[in-house]
């Protein structure tokens, strides 16, 4: 059932199932159905109506290829999520922390696709892989949508010789009088979704696309197009081929994001909860890893004294405040706290700044560890996924 749905999702690019199973409604669009012993479902160009199909397990859909499988097995394994792949070929594989779950190793692309078609309950890949073929579609839905690695910005491109020498805007560019009817602005790109509908928010009229699989930036010295419209990272492939941004010119800023199929969650038993601890798991190893605990030594008369000099400094506020022990010992026979221990999580970009301030206010003593793990009380996440889903 699922490889007939996923084949029909790839449809207008890729190969069709048997003529039997589909009927062309107009020019790009089919219609499939397909009957199975537990549920009857009709696929709309690889977007199923209606109820899912039965199964017991939550499919997790992750990166087979590419920069964003090695980083999303990290992520999962810093989250104690450990993916169990028997071999780098087999495309199914566990994680034994999450029972019920199944995970598929798909190309990004065929993630999104077979989260509509219904064959896939979650998954991890690119915002831009999202927004690509995704189109907008509002069963696809973010659970989380910052997972801070696979940064890249979608962005048009434009030779930084000739005609373009001048050209440093979008606004610039659309207003090049040589673009017309018969002549249009020829953009190279591999999001033909994103790309024309770009333009079209822009107002650029006299526009034409062409696609690749790789190497757009090649495209304007081999006079094929005079514009890329790609992913930039650290601008290298752009620098080294003689492109250059332009001010407007960015689509879309893109990191990796979880996402799901809004009728999985809605619909299939389980898929809810396991949905939320995985969120929990990454919101408490992510807010971890850009913070510090700090943990120093003051003199002082009281906790309460200790914690106001504490809280007169900017950068140790700390998540809820400083926690203030006593640090007791005994004098005169008399067990007394002449010293107050105090714990604050800091940015790991406030570090130095942190430690000036904990010194300027008599801190001693002054010991930096890693943070594994912060849960908070409930996520935001958590409530505004309930929210979308009218839960
Ligand atoms: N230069 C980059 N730097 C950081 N992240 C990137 C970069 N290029 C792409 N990405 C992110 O990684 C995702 C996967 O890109 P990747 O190039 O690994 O695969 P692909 O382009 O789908 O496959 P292939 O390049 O083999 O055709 C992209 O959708 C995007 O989110
Ligand atoms: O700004 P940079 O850090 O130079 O990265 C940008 C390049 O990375 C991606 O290509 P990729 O390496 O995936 O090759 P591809 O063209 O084969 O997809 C993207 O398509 C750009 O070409
Ligand atoms: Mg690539």
């Amino acid at each position: 059932m699922s490889q007939f749905s996923s084949a029909f999702t790839a449809a207008s690019s890729v190969s069709l199932p048997p003529p039997s199973f589909y009927v062309s409604v107009s020019k790009r669009s089919f219609i499939y159905c397909c009957s199975s012993s537990q549920s009857r479902t009709t696929v709309v160009n690889g977007k199923f109506d209606g109820k899912i199909v039965d199964r017991d397990e939550i499919r997790f859909g992750l990166p087979s290829k590419g920069r964003m499988a090695g980083d999303t097995l990290d992520l999962l394994k810093d989250c104690q999520l450990s993916v169990k792949q028997v071999n780098p070929r087999q495309y199914v594989a566990q994680i034994p922390q999450l029972s019920n779950v199944e995970v598929w190793f798909q190309r990004p692309k065929d993630i999104v696709r077979k989260l509509l078609s219904g064959d896939l309950d979650l998954g991890i890949v690119g915002l831009d892989t999202v927004s690509e073929y995704g189109r907008g579609d509002e069963d696809l839905i973010f659970v989380h949508d910052a997972l801070k690695y696979g940064d890249c910005r979608l962005s048009l491109a434009i030779p930084k010789y000739g005609i373009f020498e001048n050209i440093n805007s979008l606004k610039e560019l659309a207003q090049m009088p040589r673009w017309t009817i018969d002549r249009p602005l020829r953009v190279a790109t591999g999001f033909t979704y994103l790309g024309p509908k770009f333009m079209q928010e822009n107002g650029l009229k006299h526009v034409i696309f062409s696609t690749a699989d790789g190497a757009l930036e090649a495209a304007p010295a081999m006079g094929i197009a005079d514009a890329i419209l790609d992913l930039v990272s650290s601008g290298t492939t752009l620098r080294e081929n003689n492109l250059k941004e332009i001010e407007g010119g960015v689509v879309l800023e893109s990191q990796a994001v979880l996402v799901a199929s809004r009728k999985a969650l809605i619909q299939r038993k389980g898929a809810l909860d396991i949905t939320h601890e995985i969120l929990e798991r990454f919101e408490a190893h992510l807010r971890a890893a850009d913070q510090f605990m700090v943990t120093a030594n003051m003199r002082g008369s009281s906790a309460e004294e200790v914690a106001e000099r504490v809280l007169s400094q900017p950068s140790l506020s700390g998540l809820q405040g400083p926690t203030v022990s006593p640090v007791l010992c005994k004098r005169d026979g008399k067990v007394a706290a002449d010293y107050y221990a105090i714990v604050v999580c800091v940015p790991k970009k406030a570090l130095y700044k942190s430690v000036q301030q904990l010194r300027a206010i008599g801190g001693s003593g002054v010991l930096i560890s890693p943070l594994t793990y912060i849960f908070d009380e409930e996520t935001p996440r958590w409530r505004e996924l309930l929210s979308k889903l009218g839960l």
